[in-house]
């Protein structure tokens, strides 16, 4: 093997693979390059009849020269592996004592498929579609009969490596173009990849949304959405069940439209202001639904978040408390009202009492305080029964307020005992007018038919601020009084421990 004497294009290189030097010098002249050795023209005389002259442009060739075939595999083998292999191999068919051309050719497919292989004989010991057929050659391998001829070698030489140097360029276009479609591939691959994370995003923000809309739809609270000038934007089906409006309806009204009047003007300043500082309010209030009735709601509004240059927003979640309120209401009464007659209780009274002392005291009035007790009422119930000893305790407590006025306190303390609490009195001396007045409405038959139930009443009275300045002094003397009363017979009013200048029975 010789090396090359200058560097060629990758597909210009050819490898001679002969036993006959002489067939080297030659292929040398026809194909370019310098001659291995000198001194062949005796072989070239005997293959090629005549001197051989290199065609004009076959020059160019890298020539590479083995003889002998495992020569030429580790020639095949150090091409490749420098990345400059052979474009085409010329191989001798007989080349004692080493592989013949069959073999040599097997071997040097093994290691480059795509070598172009040109046999050079004159003879083979095998049957040329036996050669063919082992080789399994299809269209990589061209028989050249010696005597060779000039042209027809530097034509092979011409055709075969530009058919190689073109099947070259095919197969790194088409891997050019793989790799390009595999990058391609991978950036779409990435792609839809990032377009399922965002489909499922979106599937989850999707899902997110249709439960807030489910919730929003199915919520026993109603909900309303305001602006922040309280238009309405939005509300839910409980809305429209709680209130009587539809959607339709409320949608771009002002929530006054459920203004009812039992809140004080001053009460929605409060509560848009506590809204506008703490962004949130919650309360109980009286709104209107559209049937005119009047409803108690517990109200939660929140000042929704948004982000800058987003216009405020505002939710209302609300439901009807007025069954509770109503209730309440009633627990309270219970709690301040005598369940039989209706009157204020002792605990009521007393609230009343100190209230209305602060107030005399303040502006400088009289108060007056009668501790009544019916006569002989235990007889009623003796003879009687209880029930119309109650039917008769509610007609007391009906007289009394019929004798007083709105601003005054009839109470029942218990039993038969009921007192009196008159506030902006002018005139103390004038209580034991009322007295008598009262002791006279008392003591008028009660008819239940058809019972006719009479009872008699003992005052005693107490004024503030002569008889005490606290609620239980006054307490105290209102009932030493109607003690004293008693004492002197029933039937008749006593004023507490006379002070200078107070009133007197
Ligand atoms: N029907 C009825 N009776 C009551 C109720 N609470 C107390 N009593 C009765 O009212 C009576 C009050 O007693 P007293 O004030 O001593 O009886 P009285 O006959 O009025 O006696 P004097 O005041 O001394 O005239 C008792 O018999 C109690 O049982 C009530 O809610 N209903």
């Amino acid at each position: 093997m010789t090396a090359p004497a200058h560097s060629e294009p990758a597909h210009r290189r050819i490898l001679l693979v002969d036993d006959m030097p002489a067939i080297h010098a030659d292929f040398r002249k026809i194909l370019g390059g310098p001659a291995p050795t000198a001194d062949f023209d005796a072989f070239e005389q005997a293959l090629f009849g005549e001197p051989v002259v290199a065609p004009a442009g076959a020059a160019g060739f890298e020539l590479d020269s083995a003889y002998q075939g495992q020569e030429a595999l580790a020639c095949v083998q150090a091409a490749l592996q420098a990345g400059r292999p052979y474009a085409v191999a010329f191989v001798d068919m007989r080349m004692p004592p080493g592989w013949d051309g069959v073999q040599t050719i097997e071997r040097l497919w093994q290691v480059d498929a795509r070598l172009q292989v040109v046999i050079c004989t004159a003879y083979s010991d095998y049957a040329w579609h036996e050669v063919l057929e082992r080789l399994d050659a299809r269209d990589r391998l061209l028989i050249l009969k010696k005597p060779f001829d000039a042209i027809e070698v530097s034509q092979m030489a011409d055709t075969l490596t530009a058919k190689w140097q073109a099947t070259r360029q095919a197969m790194q276009h088409a891997s050019t173009l793989e790799t390009q479609v595999r990058a391609r591939t991978a950036e779409l691959e990435a792609a839809n990849r990032q377009l399922q994370q965002e489909l499922a995003e979106r599937q989850r923000t999707s899902a997110q949304l249709q439960l807030a809309a489910s919730v929003f739809d199915n919520a026993m609270d109603g909900i309303v959405v305001t602006d922040e000038r309280s238009c309405i934007l939005s509300v839910n089906p409980a809305f429209t069940t709680l209130t009587g409006y539809t959607a339709a309806e409320a949608i771009g009204r002002k929530l006054s439209l459920l203004r009812s009047d039992r809140n004080e003007p001053n009460f929605y300043r409060e509560q848009w202001n506590l809204l506008l500082q703490a962004g949130r309010w919650t309360g109980e209030l009286w709104n209107r639904r559209k049937d005119g009735e009047v409803f108690c709601e517990w109200l939660n509004i929140s000042a929704v978040p948004v982000t800058p240059g987003q216009p405020a927003r505002y939710v209302g979640i609300f439901n009807d408390v007025t069954a509770l309120r109503r209730q309440d209401d009633h627990i309270r009464h219970l709690a301040f009202h005598d369940p039989l007659t209706g009157l204020p209780n002792r605990a009521l009274l007393l609230d009343r009492l100190e209230h209305a002392i602060d107030g005399a005291a303040r502006l400088g009035e009289h108060l007056g305080l009668m501790f009544i007790d019916l006569d002989r009422f235990k007889q009623i119930n003796d003879t009687l029964g209880h029930e119309l000893g109650d039917r008769l305790l509610q007609e007391i407590a009906h007289r009394l307020r019929q004798q007083l006025l709105e601003s005054d306190t009839a109470a029942r303390l218990g039993g038969d005992e009921f007192v009196v609490l008159l506030e902006h009195v002018q005139d103390p001396q004038a209580l034991g007018t009322l007295a008598e007045r009262l002791i006279t409405s008392l003591s008028r038959p009660v008819v239940v038919e058809p019972h006719t139930m009479q009872v008699g009443a003992t005052i005693g009275i107490a004024c503030f601020p002569e008889h005490g300045l606290r609620a239980t002094d006054l307490m105290r003397q209102a009932d030493a009084a109607m003690y004293a009363a008693k004492s002197a017979g029933r039937g008749c009013w006593r004023v507490g421990p006379p002070s200078p200048g107070g009133p007197t029975d």
